[in-house]
């Protein structure tokens, strides 16, 4: 009897604790609601709960454009259990410039990959991220660039082995991811920890896998509680076993090599400093760590690593992806990216026939070819992008943009990506590969009409290595495999972000008999003249030596 009471109680008590901060919850989106009596259009919704959510997700291209064009370049949208301002054209710039914005928060909202990773102080730790980028590899790239080849190469052969025959792979992401996670190791934790098969496999799977733990808030009714959602998001980090297991296996690896590192900075003269983004962390944050807390501070080193895995492998990977697939959609563009691959090689003094990519691909090489880059540069744009990179109003008063439209604080803007890749001229709904060629346009600059990276100063400062990454994969791939997809790309509209679909691709190594990587679609081209003209010249001795 007892005992039914005090469950009755807690009952009692669970309910009324949800109904307070259920009416919290409403009476804040109330007074979000009256900030936002300023005039601004909003996209019509019947269904309060789901809003424009089922409209939109059913067709983008068709809502995105049709209340854009109806409503102009600012306007609010019920999406995902909230009403969202987006921001199109100039007014993204804004939002994009201003302090008063961000992307970090708003993003954690509904996708805290962070909080799922165990991480706390993510703050400080992107500022350290950005400066360790922009100080040290964006500098750094022509001397990283033949160790990330290297490392390339080896996570194909990862995943490719040594063909012997042709292979057909269905899915062709965890190959580009392995080469990532592999090429960014050796720049990341150095030559010696990217050959901890564990590391590797860690950097290339972990925001798949964690990500696979979110609640697929789009269906959920958690959405609705931003803080329960954020609380979601933090017991992940503190109770999953997997990422316990993750973060276990890097802090194991990193530990040692940071105690040796700093044990030689201290007593061997001879030691010779390594290159990498760790070392640069250990010497920008160790001395704020006295020896009674290394603990913390090989944590600290995990989570700033952990930051910058995030930031980069998935993003390079996918967007790395998306190239490929659209020259297997495209597969006449290969033919001409061979051309002017074969070109540069030849003008730089180098024999495209002989050498493995690392002889051939440096930093310069790849720098000069513009057909290239153009390709990725007009394959990045065309990618199924809507409202994306939410931007949070973090002050405690409203934020009004110069068209008068007000976001209180806490407010969402959502960026009209679609609006900046596919409005204005005609064309720009098709994939016109060389677009960019003989332009002012790289793959990877920042404009009003090209927001893969952001815009402002948060813009995405890993983009130089992230596409140096993408084409030297596809010069690669291109050179050494005979690329091919029996059935046509599929590139996802909604839902998915990676093309799909019935398709394979065929990768047919040039050389079948060579046992390395060595042997290249150029000299598969010369064995081929070579066998024609060995022919040519058998035919024409044959009437001399009948005659
Ligand atoms: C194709 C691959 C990539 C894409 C599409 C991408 C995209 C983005 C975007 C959209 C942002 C937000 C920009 C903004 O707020 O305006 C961002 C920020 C960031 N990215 Fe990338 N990124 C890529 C690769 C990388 C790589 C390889 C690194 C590291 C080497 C990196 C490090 C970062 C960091 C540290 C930030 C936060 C910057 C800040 O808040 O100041 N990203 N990225």
């Amino acid at each position: 009897m007892a005992i039914t009471t005090q469950q009755q109680q807690q009952k009692m008590g669970l309910i009324t604790v949800a109904t307070v901060i259920t009416a919290y919850t409403f009476y804040r989106q109330l007074i979000k609601l009256s900030a936002m009596n300023d005039g601004t259009p909003v996209v019509p919704y019947s269904d309060s709960w789901k809003g424009s959510t089922i409209e939109f997700r059913e067709d983008p291209v068709t809502f995105t454009k049709k209340w854009t064009e109806k409503l102009g370049l600012v306007y609010r949208i019920h999406l995902y259990g909230r009403i969202h301002t987006v921001a199109s054209g100039k007014y993204a710039r804004e939002v994009f410039m201003s302090d008063d914005f961000d992307f970090v928060v708003g993003t954690r909202k509904t996708f805290d990959m962070f909080g799922m990773a165990g991480i706390i102080n993510h703050h400080q730790l992107v500022e350290e991220t950005r400066k360790a980028i922009v100080q040290h590899v964006n500098p750094q790239l022509k001397y990283y660039t033949p160790r990330v080849v290297e490392n390339l190469t080896i996570g194909l052969q990862d995943i490719l082995g040594d063909l012997t025959e042709p292979k057909e792979v269905s899915n062709i992401f965890p190959l580009i991811q392995r080469m990532v996670a592999r090429g960014s190791a050796t720049v990341f934790v150095g030559e010696k920890l990217c050959q901890n098969d564990q590391i590797v496999s860690i950097m290339q799977n972990i925001t798949t896998d964690i990500g696979k733990m979110h609640p697929r808030y789009h269906q959920s009714w958690l959405i609705k509680f931003p803080w329960m959602m954020k609380l979601y998001f933090k017991s992940i980090g503190m109770f999953s076993a997997e990422v316990k297991h993750q973060r276990k296996v890097i802090l194991d690896a990193i530990t040692p090599e940071i105690e040796m590192r700093q044990a030689n900075a201290r007593n061997n003269p001879n030691w010779e400093r390594p290159k990498d983004v760790l070392q640069e962390l250990i010497e920008i944050n160790g001395p704020s760590y006295n020896n009674n807390n290394q603990k913390e501070f090989y944590t600290a080193m995990l989570d700033q690593l952990l930051v910058l895995i995030f930031a980069s492998v998935h993003t390079t990977s996918e967007n790395g992806t998306i190239v490929i697939s659209r020259l297997l959609q495209h597969p006449e563009v290969i033919d001409e990216l061979l051309e002017e691959q074969d070109q540069v090689l030849r003008k730089a003094g180098l024999d495209p026939n002989q050498g493995n990519s690392v002889d051939l691909f440096t930093f310069e090489i790849i720098k000069n070819m513009p057909k290239l880059d153009s390709v990725c540069r007009e394959s990045l744009r065309l990618r199924s992008q809507f409202y994306e990179l939410a931007h949070t109003n973090i002050r405690n008063h409203n934020v009004v943009l110069s068209n008068g439209t007000v976001v209180p604080p806490d407010g969402d803007v959502l960026i009209n990506v679609w609006h900046a890749h596919n409005m204005g001229e005609d064309d720009l709904t098709q994939f016109k590969p060389f677009r960019f060629v003989n332009s002012r346009y790289p793959a990877t600059k920042v404009s009003d009409q090209f927001l893969v990276f952001g815009e402002g100063k948060h813009s995405c400062p890993g983009r130089w290595f992230a596409i140096q990454e993408i084409k030297t994969i596809v010069s690669m791939l291109i050179r050494d495999y005979k690329l091919s997809a029996p059935e046509d790309i599929i590139f996802p509209i909604a839902g998915e972000r990676l093309p799909h679909g019935k398709w394979i691709q065929s990768f047919d190594r040039y050389n079948m008999t060579s046992s390395t990587t060595t042997t290249t679609t150029n000299a598969y081209k010369e064995q081929e003249q070579q066998q024609q003209q060995q022919q040519e010249q058998e035919q024409e001795r044959q009437p001399l030596l009948r005659s």
